[in-house]
């Protein structure tokens, strides 16, 4: 039985795409997988595959912090070949995350090929200097493929849990009535400068008829308050699948698995770029759904400014009040954004994976 090594750790970001991969892979593959301890693949990993985990962090800092941060690189690739040659792997894929460095590297180093998947419109340092070395690498956006010309990249798309393809209901807690859904998230860690443009639109769309589900995260201080009728606010859902599905419109991060969740599902967005995200990534990726008139990108801004609510009322507007579907941008927009999607992401990377190149 052929092993696969995945290597991917951190946010959802990284997470999902690879359980998503880890999933397609044809049943005669045995997987495994690698992290870093303390991160979210502790509690989305082990019931499904076994996890291990080394220490592994960016390179980031300067003087001695770098170079300790070197030397915890080379521990890590040392600790990795030796897991790659002890569990007799086959092949290695990696999504990214502080855990993609070492994993290329000791690949490399064992003589097995190594995939690699970006996500993001631009691609990450570790994408950018490591590509090089891997086997194979696949991207989710034609706009990462034209930022890493020497590494041949395919365009597979970013996999989607496979609950996201299927038909999934609203869930029975998600606001009763007629009018249309309203779903707010952040990224898998929420966004508190995105909750706090929202909050002080709620009052004025729920008197609308408009239905909101906000998923705050688990760090926002404001969360917890009274709330208007209308308005269900939690930190996390695990049924992102039902909720997009339902939804009439999403206020959303442009993280890359977020963006090919609502590309799978048809959901018109508007979308708040997260602004320190690296290198302007979540602009970018934002731009790629709005130049096929998907989605609306604002940029995050103060609670008193006007963008985000003229934005809604815009999109919004036609569908309370009850206009001819010729009439409705959600209804374009929802077409635009199945363009975006790739329903097969998932196979495009397993196939990569089970027929490695050298
Ligand atoms: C702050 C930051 O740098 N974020 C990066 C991180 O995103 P991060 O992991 O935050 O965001 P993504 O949009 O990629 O993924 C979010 C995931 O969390 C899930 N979810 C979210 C909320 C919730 O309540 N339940 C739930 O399941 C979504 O369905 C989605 O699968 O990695 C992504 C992929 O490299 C990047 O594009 C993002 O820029």
């Amino acid at each position: 039985m052929p092993r696969l090594l995945i290597a991917a750790s951190g946010t959802g970001g990284h997470l999902f795409p690879a359980l998503a991969v880890a999933d397609a892979m044809p049943a005669d593959w045995n997987v495994s997988w690698l992290g870093v301890p303390d991160r979210l693949e502790r509690q989305l990993v082990p019931s499904r595959y076994p996890l291990h985990t080394v220490r592994a962090g960016g390179l980031q800092g300067r003087g001695l912090r770098k170079l300790l941060n070197l030397l915890q690189l080379l521990q890590a690739v040392r600790s990795v070949r030796r897991l790659i040659r002890r569990e007799r792997i086959a092949a290695v894929f990696t999504s990214g995350g502080y855990i993609a460095a070492p994993a290329i590297l000791a690949a490399r180093w064992a003589g097995v090929p190594v995939v690699l998947h970006e996500s993001n419109a631009v691609p990450g340092k570790v994408t950018r200097l490591l590509g090089r070395l891997c086997s194979q690498v696949a991207v989710g956006l034609p706009q990462a493929a034209a930022r890493l010309p020497r590494c041949r990249p395919v365009v597979t798309g970013t996999p989607v849990r496979q609950a996201f393809l299927e038909p999934a209901p609203l869930p029975d807690w998600a606001p009763k009535g007629s009018g249309p859904l309203l779903l707010v998230m952040g990224g898998s860690q929420g966004a508190v400068g995105l909750n706090q443009m929202v909050r002080p639109l709620l009052a004025k769309l729920t008197a609308a008829g408009v239905r909101v589900v906000h998923l705050t995260g688990s760090n926002d201080p404001e969360a917890g308050q009274p709330l208007p009728a209308g308005v269900v606010e939690l930190p996390f859902s695990d049924e992102i699948p039902g909720l997009l599905q339902h939804a009439a419109l999403a206020i959303s991060r442009s993280g890359a698995g977020a963006l090919s969740e609502l590309a799978v599902c048809g959901t018109p967005a508007v979308l708040v770029p997260y602004p320190a995200a690296a290198d302007h990534h979540q602009d970018v990726n934002a731009a790629a759904a709005a130049e096929l008139g998907a989605a609306v990108i604002v940029w995050q801004h103060g609670p008193a400014e006007p963008a985000l609510e003229r934005s809604l009322w815009r999109l919004l507007g036609p569908r309370l009040r009850g206009a001819a579907a010729a009439c409705d941008p959600l209804k374009q927009m929802s077409t635009a954004m199945g363009e975006l999607a790739v329903r097969d992401a998932d196979q495009r990377v397993a196939a990569m994976l089970s027929t490695p190149k050298g």
